[in-house]
């Protein structure tokens, strides 16, 4: 295989740019939010006031001498670039950095009474509630005479999109071809069915992303292929703390299950199946403080690459773990996604929407296509949506 050559890693040191909205807009509205969500005391609210201030105008900081953490971050990068700008080092560097300052800020990791207390669950717990879910839910039980392989591509992409959490369990695949800026900007779903035959058993994994209304169908997903033996076993792969406001932990996926137990129709139907596949051990639930690493996935530990390496197939979702998976960098969007991804120990599948500037895998007549109709806005806007898949 020849090799790749590299491309910038992404900072957020220009205005104007994606990433440095994100930390100049979104993570100052981040600690509002969650300022407003709890009644912190005086100590909570001086700490969220001190990270406003350090990752907006000051510096990086090392964590307390206590965090139990603080070597694993120091190897991660923190040694290296404590002391510098939050817009300086590598902009995955800074967000994922940011957001264990503020599990600090809030007490997360204590002692002390919010010891533990997810910041974002309100946000969550909201998703979880809206109207939207019931419809979604409700959707599934026009699906239920189809043929199984219409559901099977139907709650694909139903866990496609829900990366832009507003699903809806599309039939079809590609979109319109008049469109000028097609949604699916690269499908390999007819690969990913072949890596996943019906009946052909083994382990599925999947590393999620967000709770709520992208876990939902997550599992409906998963629910389907165990349920027609496209895996005999699957092992969700969640976040060991709270991250990136949403991402799903232990606990929203014990919420979404419920969510699903209680809900009508089909979905209580699948909520009771995945209920049961978690208690005789075919659905395993697994966490890794990697997966809250400020790492692409090359530099993922031993252990961990054990595990994917069993995996017939590992599903990674969301904007984030594409960014991890093929590195944070600003890559010509037809560079392969097999040699971005030669690094993964065993067949590896992307479902994404589009959310930041990061691509490849993609051919030069959609690039084209893309770039007429929106200039460079199709790669951050979360309108478009990508199924890569290496064997
Ligand atoms: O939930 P997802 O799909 O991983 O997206 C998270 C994305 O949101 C951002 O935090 C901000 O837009 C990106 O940095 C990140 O890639």
């Amino acid at each position: 295989m020849p090799e790749t050559p590299s491309a910038p890693v992404l900072l957020a040191d220009r205005p104007g740019s994606f990433p440095h909205g994100v930390l100049a807009e979104r993570h100052p509205a981040i600690i509002r939010q969650v300022r407003e969500a709890f009644p912190y005391g005086p100590d909570r609210r001086r700490a969220l006031d001190a990270l406003l201030e350090s990752c907006t105008e000051g510096v990086i900081e090392p964590l307390p001498a206590d965090a139990p953490d603080r070597g694993r971050w120091l190897a991660w990068g923190l040694a290296e670039y404590a002391g510098r700008s939050w817009f300086e080092v590598p902009w995955l560097w800074s967000e994922s950095y940011f957001y264990r300052r503020l599990l600090d800020a809030v007490g997360h990791f204590g002692p002390g009474p919010w010891q533990g207390v997810d910041p974002f669950r309100p946000v969550k717990l909201a998703e979880l509630d809206a109207s939207e879910t019931d419809e979604e839910l409700a959707a599934l039980d026009a699906l239920e005479d189809r043929p199984a392989e219409e559901r099977a591509q139907a709650l694909l992409h139903g866990s496609l999109w829900g990366n832009r959490a507003d699903l809806g369990f599309r039939l079809s695949a590609g979109g319109d071809p008049a469109d000028p800026a097609p949604g699916l900007v690269a499908d390999d779903s007819a690969l990913l069915w072949k890596l996943l035959p019906p009946s052909g058993g083994g382990t599925l994994a999947l590393v999620a992303d967000n709770a709520g209304r992208e876990l939902v169908p997550d599992l409906l997903l998963v629910s389907h292929l165990l349920a027609h033996g496209h895996a005999e076993r699957a092992v969700l792969y969640v976040k060991p703390y709270p991250y990136y406001v949403s991402d799903a932990t232990t606990a929203d996926v014990v919420d979404a299950l419920r969510r699903l137990v209680r809900a009508p129709g089909a979905a209580r139907a699948h909520g009771r199946r995945l209920w049961a596949a978690a208690t005789d051990g075919r659905l395993s639930i697994r966490t890794h403080p990697f997966f809250c690493a400020p790492l692409p996935y090359a530099r993922m530990p031993d252990d961990l690459r054990a595990e994917f390496a069993a995996a017939t197939l590992t599903v990674l979702k969301g904007d984030l773990n594409y960014r991890r998976l093929v590195d944070d960098r600003l890559w010509p969007p037809t560079t392969p996604f097999a040699d971005l991804t030669a690094h993964f120990p065993g067949p590896v599948a992307a479902l994404r929407t589009l959310k930041s500037d990061v691509v490849c895998g993609l051919d030069p007549a959609t690039v084209e296509r893309l770039t007429a109709a929106e200039q460079q806005r199709w790669r951050t806007s979360g309108t478009h949506a990508l199924i890569h898949v290496r064997r």
